[in-house]
């Protein structure tokens, strides 16, 4: 079964500290005032947006372990999903958020401000296929592209430790299988905490096949 509301920030409440909270509300606060003005989210999820969006989206946290400064990228980060929210919840996190949308960017800015977080998030308001190439600690992707389109889009971002985290709802087992003559690596499908048939890609040392490791940058 699906995680209730109630049970989505309880979820939250028990790993983050209330400063966390009150930032993540605010946020959450944000996106619901915003949805007259853009479609962030699906009008149907805006009820269960600490499921549907924020647990989601903070389900990607515990993957990346503890420790020292991360340089994270997220891909189509639309309304800041998994980006702003990972960024709130880990502050030894530099996130850079990429998004193509005009709206989506300038709110993308204004969200960061608000919050208290934009010294280390970084807004490329542009196409990822124009973006300077870049190495990267972590890569996320959630309803960005399927995984044939966006290993090739995204490799030249990662490095030989770089780790992907790809939220991909119910295709993941089939979206992997599409690319396992075109890349090699250690992949593997993580159920999500918050939709019994969705699922996580979790990948790391991501190379196309037959190519030899890349060097740590
Ligand atoms: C379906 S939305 C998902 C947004 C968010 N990741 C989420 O899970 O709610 C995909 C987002 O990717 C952006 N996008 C699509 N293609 C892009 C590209 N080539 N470069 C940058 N952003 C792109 C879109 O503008 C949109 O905001």
């Amino acid at each position: 079964m699906s995680m209730t509301e109630q049970e989505a920030r309880a979820w939250i409440e028990g790993c983050v500290p209330r400063g966390t909270m009150t930032g993540l509300e605010k946020f959450v606060a944000m996106i619901l005032d915003e949805m007259p003005r853009q479609n962030l989210i699906a009008a149907s999820t805006a009820e269960h947006i600490w499921s549907r969006h924020i647990v989601d989206s903070a389900q990607l946290v515990p993957m990346v372990g503890g420790g020292g400064p991360l340089r994270w990228i997220d891909l189509g980060s639309g309304a800041g999903f998994p980006g702003m929210v990972v960024a709130l919840m880990l502050p030894e996190v530099r996130m850079t958020l990429v998004e193509s949308r005009r709206k989506r960017i300038d709110f993308l800015r204004f969200m960061a401000e608000s919050l208290g977080i934009a010294d280390r998030v970084a807004v490329a308001g542009q196409r990822l296929e124009m973006l300077d190439s870049s190495p990267y600690d972590v890569i996320s992707a959630r309803a960005f592209a399927p995984l044939d389109r966006l290993l090739p889009l995204a490799h030249r971002f990662s490095h030989d430790a770089t780790l992907w985290l790809l939220p991909k709802g119910r295709s993941a087992a089939s979206e992997l299988e599409a690319v396992t003559t075109s890349w090699q690596g250690d992949f593997r499908v993580v159920p999500s905490k918050t939709d019994p048939d969705a699922a996580i890609i979790v990948a790391s040392q991501v190379q196309p096949q037959g190519k030899g490791q890349k060097g740590r940058r």
